[in-house]
């Protein structure tokens, strides 16, 4: 029964990606998985929001979303344009330790960045992670600019009394410049924490089989009920010369 929650340097950076990926991992292990998107901004209400494409890659994880807004907005934006009741961090707290009393890993992914609002008083995934006590997750870019934002994230974190688990690079490339392979080493420094995983470039139009099949090699989190960045391993990382 453990929450991770899964945030990142800004949007469109891998989380949901990665999300996935741990989900998958999880699900191999034989492990109960659900994932919890906070606020989903972006999607119309007929289209498949991040938690539905988690779902379509990792394949049976329980599902739910607490709020959605069309806008692609910041939560508290879009819902404040939309004249509707905003998320608070109590209700993702309060939601995901409903989820967790019913499976094994719940995984909650927040909306862009980790002091990204959703609700006018200003509270962020960061207060929610905060009520849970639980470990966050850092997703970041692989190249360069990515050594700034992960370490205010960081600093974010730590200034909190957050646990940071660790950063993912959501998306690898495959032919990763001077700065995506230098980072490599430099992402664990500026996190102060390790280097947890890397998830390919391409890896979210991969068949949902090929997905399942492969994600256990970029990352390895330990699932019996605590969250040991020793258990994460990068598979296969690519040489910095
Ligand atoms: N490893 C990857 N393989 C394939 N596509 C990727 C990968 N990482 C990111 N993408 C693509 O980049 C875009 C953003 O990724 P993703 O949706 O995971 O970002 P996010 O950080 O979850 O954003 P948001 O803040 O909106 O939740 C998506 O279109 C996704 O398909
Ligand atoms: C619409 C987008 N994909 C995300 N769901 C919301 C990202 C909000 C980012 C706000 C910001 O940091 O400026
Ligand atoms: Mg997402």
């Amino acid at each position: 029964m453990t929450v991770l929650v899964i945030t990142g340097t800004g949007t469109e950076v891998g989380k949901t990606v990665v999300t996935a990926a741990v989900a998958a991992t999880a699900r191999a292990a034989g492990r109960s998985v659900a994932v919890l998107k906070a606020a989903q901004t972006g999607v119309r209400p007929d289209e498949p929001g991040d938690a539905a494409e988690v779902a379509r890659l990792a394949g049976a994880v329980t599902t739910a979303e607490l709020a959605r807004y069309p806008e692609p907005l910041a939560p508290a934006t879009a819902a404040r344009r939309a004249g509707r009741a905003p998320v608070h961090p109590h209700e993702v707290a309060e939601a995901a330790a409903k989820l967790a009393t019913e499976h094994d890993l719940v995984l909650v992914e927040g909306a862009g960045g980790l002091l990204v609002r959703f609700d006018a008083g200003g509270g962020t995934l960061a207060d929610a992670a905060g009520l849970l006590s639980a470990p966050v997750l850092v997703v970041a870019p692989a190249g360069l600019g990515t050594l700034n934002t992960t370490e205010l994230t960081a600093r974010e974190l730590r200034s909190r009394g957050l646990d940071l688990a660790g950063v993912v690079i959501g998306s690898w490339p495959t032919a990763p410049d001077l700065a995506a392979r230098c980072n490599l080493a430099d992402l664990p420094d500026v996190a102060g924490a390790p280097l947890l995983g890397a998830v390919p470039a391409g890896s979210g139009h991969l068949e949902p089989a090929a997905f399942r099949t492969a994600a256990p090699h970029w990352l390895a989190p330990r699932l019996d009920g605590t969250w040991d960045a020793e258990a994460f391993q990068v598979r296969e990382a690519p040489r910095v010369s």
